[in-house]
């Protein structure tokens, strides 16, 4: 038996998802490389059918894929309710709790989120996970990294500055921040520490996402097809 292919579960979720955009809706658009399909298709019906849309980038990267794919841009100050937006997740818990931010983007992915009526979370069958327990990753403001790290540790958290990759020193975000990564083993109280995470003076977001549960849909790529699974 082959082993899976995440790209081809990948695939299909995305492409599920730019199948539920209808003319004239005003989208958000996540970053990574499930949502990125997403975009593909979203590109291959604008061509195809004129399908009329505009989409909010969550990232550079994300801005930079929709232009590459012909879909127009606009911004949350035009557009502070979206019709829908589509994203992906490092894991979904049965609650459709979620933890964000491999990419770094989960500012604005959150941002994003917060404004949607509705939410498509595309993700291959490796991001179902019973109970969270993935690095949780933490947008902190430069000048605070120093006490946002003790007050993590304090948590239970073992910090780690996320470092560039063909770039010395830490990562700077979209928004010109650090990013701490912080393992916490399983999380028995998502809700609870994404609070205490963002009550950290100096943290200005994390990759928790876990109020957002009754608007968000999954769609579970396989290899053979896909699977709806909605809240409750
Ligand atoms: O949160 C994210 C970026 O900040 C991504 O949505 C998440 O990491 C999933 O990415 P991929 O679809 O490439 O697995």
């Amino acid at each position: 038996m082959s082993a899976p292919d995440p790209a081809a579960a990948k695939r299909v979720a995305g492409y599920r998802a730019a199948g539920a955009v209808c003319d004239g809706m005003v989208v958000g658009l996540g970053t990574g490389s499930t949502v990125f399909f997403a975009m593909e298709r979203l590109g291959e019906r604008i061509a195809e059918e004129g399908l009329s849309i505009a989409g909010v980038p969550t990232s550079y990267q994300a801005a930079m894929r929709a232009r590459r794919y012909g879909i127009p841009l606009t911004g949350l100050d035009e557009h502070p309710e979206l019709d829908l937006a589509i994203d992906g997740a490092d894991q979904v818990d049965p609650r459709f709790r979620l933890i964000k931010g491999r990419g770094a983007a989960l500012l604005r992915e959150k941002c994003v989120c917060d404004a949607a009526r509705e939410v498509l979370i595309v993700v291959d069958p490796s991001k179902m996970v019973e109970t969270l327990d993935a690095g949780v990753p933490v947008e902190v403001l430069p000048f605070a990294a120093g006490t946002v790290s003790r007050r993590l540790e304090a948590l239970g958290a073992d910090p780690v500055l996320r470092e560039g990759v063909r770039k010395d020193g830490p990562v700077i975000t979209d928004n010109g921040n650090f990013i701490i990564d912080c393992g916490f083993g399983a999380i028995t109280d998502p809700s609870r520490l994404e609070r205490e995470i963002i009550s950290i003076p100096g943290v200005i977001e994390c990759g928790l996402f876990t109020g957002y549960g009754e608007k968000i849909t999954v769609i579970l790529g396989e290899e053979g097809g896909f699977r709806i699974l909605s809240p409750g």
